[in-house]
């Protein structure tokens, strides 16, 4: 009788195969996790995570056991095998598994005697040589914009905490030092609360009853700048799936919130309803809305370069094509929000992103676009001095913060409309 194929590892290797072979991030992929049960699903995603996370390393491991370079598949057998060899898996079961997945398929069972020599030997010699390797670099589209902008060391420290991956960071509806306690996190300087990667959130006390949200310690930042928003109208121009609205909502804001997504709208939907939080929820284009705000927060779309450390798939599917055309949608979104805004009125510009042409250039011309628009000193609860950008900005990158975890990328400013 055949062994029975680990379910997770499968589907570990399946999301592997999307991402590195069709060029599809893992947000297309989700039907392949559907039909596994919830605790598989979770090792799915974690064994395919950290084998995207440390693709080069698993490369450099296998390099040497390799005469020539395996079908696809047969080498992210290979790459998940040597990540889990390499970060403490145990040696008999982990070459078992792997061994059994690669005799299921028609393409990969005449690799299965490869799979075990190889794995063995990674088992033998990987785990000793794995710390001492460097950190993967990210693709040359990105590396080297980012060299320019903030020289090769700090891009070496971004590969760092990329490969590091990511704490899990919560923003509290209530008070985040009760919050803190009650979960047993760290209250971080800037007020969200973080806490270990591995957490099951929904097993969280206070879950339940929505008092708090899953949201970087960076992407929390945005709506606390906008200082005080109680019982003013404020517009969440690119919402889904929602933490900033609900952070907007929580302060007290009447809060619009567009996104042109129907189904990432819907999380928003679902988000207020666990939270007990209101806003108006509008599916359809931005850039078409008509109303007037007191206060808009334009979280625009943009490369998402700022949260590789959660998105390791996103180097391997994104080929710097696309930004050229979100930097336009950028410009445009922020001058529909100047023309959307209350005299007097502060809009927040951000992004997630780690290129400063989605950020620092989009609010230097946006300057020079509107002149009726000034850039307000940002303020809040554990900013750092040297997070301040020359055009009066706020710039986060993934390294910083090295001894709390770090935390993603983002730009963000505040401007304010003339008169009022
Ligand atoms: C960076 S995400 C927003 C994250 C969100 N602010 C949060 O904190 O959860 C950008 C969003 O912009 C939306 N989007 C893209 N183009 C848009 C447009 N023209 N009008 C409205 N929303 C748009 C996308 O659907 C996506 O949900």
């Amino acid at each position: 009788m055949p062994k029975p194929v680990d379910p997770a590892r499968r589907a570990a290797v399946d999301l592997l195969d999307g991402v590195l072979g069709r060029k599809q991030p893992l947000t297309e992929l989700s039907g392949v996790l559907d039909p596994l049960a919830p605790a598989e699903r979770a090792t799915a995603q974690r064994l395919a995570l950290s084998a995207l996370r440390s693709l080069d390393r698993a490369d450099r491991v296998l390099k040497p056991h390799l005469r020539k370079k395996p079908v696809a598949r047969v080498h992210n057998i290979l790459r998940l095998g040597a990540t889990e060899l390499c970060e403490g898996g145990a040696a008999h079961g982990v070459v078992d598994a792997c061994v059994t997945l690669a005799a299921e398929g028609k393409r990969t069972a005449g690799a299965k005697g490869l799979v075990n020599a190889v794995l063995r030997k990674v088992a033998e010699d990987g785990p000793a040589l794995w710390p001492r390797l460097r950190p993967a670099r990210l693709p040359k589209w990105l590396r080297a914009p980012l060299v320019e902008a903030w020289g090769p060391e700090a891009v070496g420290a971004m590969e760092a905490a990329h490969a590091a991956g990511a704490p899990l960071d919560l923003t509290a509806k209530g008070d985040p030092a009760a919050l803190a306690e009650a979960v047993g996190g760290s209250l971080l300087p800037t007020g969200s609360v973080r806490i270990d990667a591995g957490v099951q959130v929904t097993a969280l006390p206070g879950y339940d009853d929505g008092a708090f949200w899953v949201q970087d310690a960076a992407a929390a930042l945005p709506a606390r700048l906008l200082r005080d928003v109680e019982g003013l109208r404020v517009l969440d121009m690119c919402a889904a799936p929602g933490g900033k609205t609900l952070q907007l909502a929580a302060a007290g804001a009447q809060v619009t919130a567009v996104d042109l997504s129907q189904a990432r709208l819907a999380r928003v939907e679902q988000n207020l309803a666990r939270t007990g939080l209101r806003a108006t929820l509008i599916a359809g284009d931005a850039l078409k809305h008509a109303g007037r705000y007191d206060a808009i927060l334009l979280d625009a779309p943009c490369s998402a370069t700022g949260t590789i450390r959660r998105h390791p798939d996103l180097p391997h599917v994104h080929l710097g094509e696309r930004i050229g055309e979100l930097i336009a949608l950028q410009a445009a979104l922020l001058d529909h929000a100047v023309d959307l805004l209350a005299p007097g009125g502060r809009l927040l510009f951000a992004t997630c992103s780690l290129l400063p042409d989605e950020g620092e250039c989009q609010v230097e011309e946006a300057l020079a676009r509107h002149p009726d628009l000034r850039v307000l000193p940002p303020e809040a609860p554990g900013l750092d001095e040297t997070w301040r950008t020359a055009e009066g900005g706020l710039r986060l990158r993934p390294e910083f913060w090295p001894e709390r975890g770090g935390m993603d990328g983002f730009y963000m400013a505040v401007l304010q409309k003339a008169g009022g």
